[in-house]
């Protein structure tokens, strides 16, 4: 049996404040998560709550890298900085990056490579979009985007897979637990091809409209091993229920 992991994904969001407010209400609840979870922010906050995330249990990552290790890259920031400020985990071809500034799986694939080899676990985002979903290519976009991963890094220096569809992304429309795990399944198949060592472990994590009320049948499924959770993770109090919902035997 798989731990399971829940991993919030700030994005773009979040002030000195707001995080001090975050990480107060996340110790109010007292939660004693019977999961990993992980907190992916702004890469500009790491360095400041990383004492903060250290004692409450929680992990640290961020929501993107340069593949580079260093060099003349105005603006970007590579995976030994991240670790540098206490980072051990990173997202790499979110939906956000790959539609919004264009990544390609190649790309995505060498932000993976550069992050295992500074020793922090890339959480590898595969989705399909509305149009590909009801032009019935679902599955072949997930496999082309994981495939490109595989092609240079092995699972057993993942940290995760997260299956985000694009089209339940900040829209409140979740896939069924069914559909989800239902493309979880093809990328558990595809993963024990590559590896059989690793490919078991390998968490796959569902995200997309993923909230207090619906992760508990999300997370039942047999291949969703946990959640990354947008808009959900911005308040303390629904993140931690989300985290409960992951505990096991439930
Ligand atoms: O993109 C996501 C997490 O990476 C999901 O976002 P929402 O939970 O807001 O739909």
């Amino acid at each position: 049996m798989r731990d399971k992991i829940v991993i919030a994904n700030w994005k773009m969001n979040g002030s000195r404040e707001a995080n001090r407010a975050w990480i107060e209400s996340y110790r109010a609840t007292g939660v004693r998560p019977d999961c990993r979870v992980v907190v992916c922010a702004p890469s500009v906050y790491l360095a400041e709550l990383a004492p903060a995330c250290r004692e409450l249990g929680i992990e640290l990552g961020a929501e993107d890298v340069n593949e580079n290790a260093s060099g003349a890259f105005t603006g970007e920031v590579s995976a030994s900085m991240l670790a540098d400020v206490g980072a051990s985990w990173c997202i790499v071809g979110h939906s956000e990056r790959r539609h919004i500034y264009g990544e390609t799986d190649n790309r995505v694939a060498m932000k993976a490579l550069a992050l295992a080899k500074a020793g922090l676990r890339p959480i590898v985002c595969l989705g399909e979009t509305l149009e590909e979903r009801e032009k019935g290519m679902t599955e072949a976009v997930v496999l082309r985007q994981l495939n490109a991963v595989l092609a240079v890094l092995p699972p057993a220096k993942w940290g995760a897979v997260a299956y985000e569809p694009v089209w339940a992304i900040g829209t409140g429309r979740t896939a069924t637990p069914e559909t989800a795990q239902t493309v979880h399944a093809s990328i558990r198949r595809r993963l024990g091809c590559y590896a059989s060592e690793g490919a078991d472990r390998l968490p796959i994590l569902y995200g997309g409209s993923v909230k207090p009320s619906n992760a508990r049948e999300l997370f039942r499924q047999p291949d969703i091993d946990g959640g990354l959770i947008g808009g959900a993770a911005l308040k303390a109090e629904d993140f931690v229920a989300v985290v409960e919902a992951a505990r096991k035997g439930d």
